[in-house]
C-alpha cells in the first residue's frame, strides 16, 4: 500500500546543537536503510521549510505506523498521512 507522509519537524530551539545533530544522524541513517528496503520510496524536501513530503509503499497501516513512529525525530514532528492508489492515467506501472 502507498501513502503519502507529509512530515513538519519542530526541533526546540533550545535543544543543544550536538543533540539536534546526533538524532538527524540517526534520522538519516534509519531513513536511507528504508530507501534501501524499497519502504520508503521518495523523500522530497518541501522548499523553504524543514518539512519532507513522502512516499512510503508499506503492506498495511500498520507497518507505517510501526516505521514513522520510529523515526528518531518522530517526537518533534507534525505527520500527516493520505492514502493512495493508481490515477487510471499514470504511466507507472509501480503504482499500486
Ligand atoms: O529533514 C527532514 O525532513 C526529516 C527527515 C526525514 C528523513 C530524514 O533523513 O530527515
Amino acid at each position: 500500500m502507498l501513502f503519502k507522509v507529509e512530515m513538519k519537524v519542530n526541533l526546540p530551539h533550545d535543544m543543544p546543537a550536538e543533540v539536534a545533530a546526533e538524532i538527524k544522524a540517526r534520522e538519516k541513517a534509519y531513513a536511507q536503510e528504508l530507501q534501501r528496503q524499497g519502504k520508503w520510496r521518495h523523500l522530497w524536501r518541501v522548499a523553504g521549510s524543514y518539512a519532507n513530503v513522502s512516499i512510503f509503499d508499506v503492506a498495511d497501516n500498520a507497518e507505517l505506523q510501526e516505521l514513522v513512529s520510529a523515526l528518531p525525530l518522530f517526537p518533534y514532528m507534525d505527520i500527516s498521512v493520505a492514502p493512495l492508489c493508481r490515477h487510471p492515467s499514470s504511466i507507472h506501472q509501480d503504482d499500486r
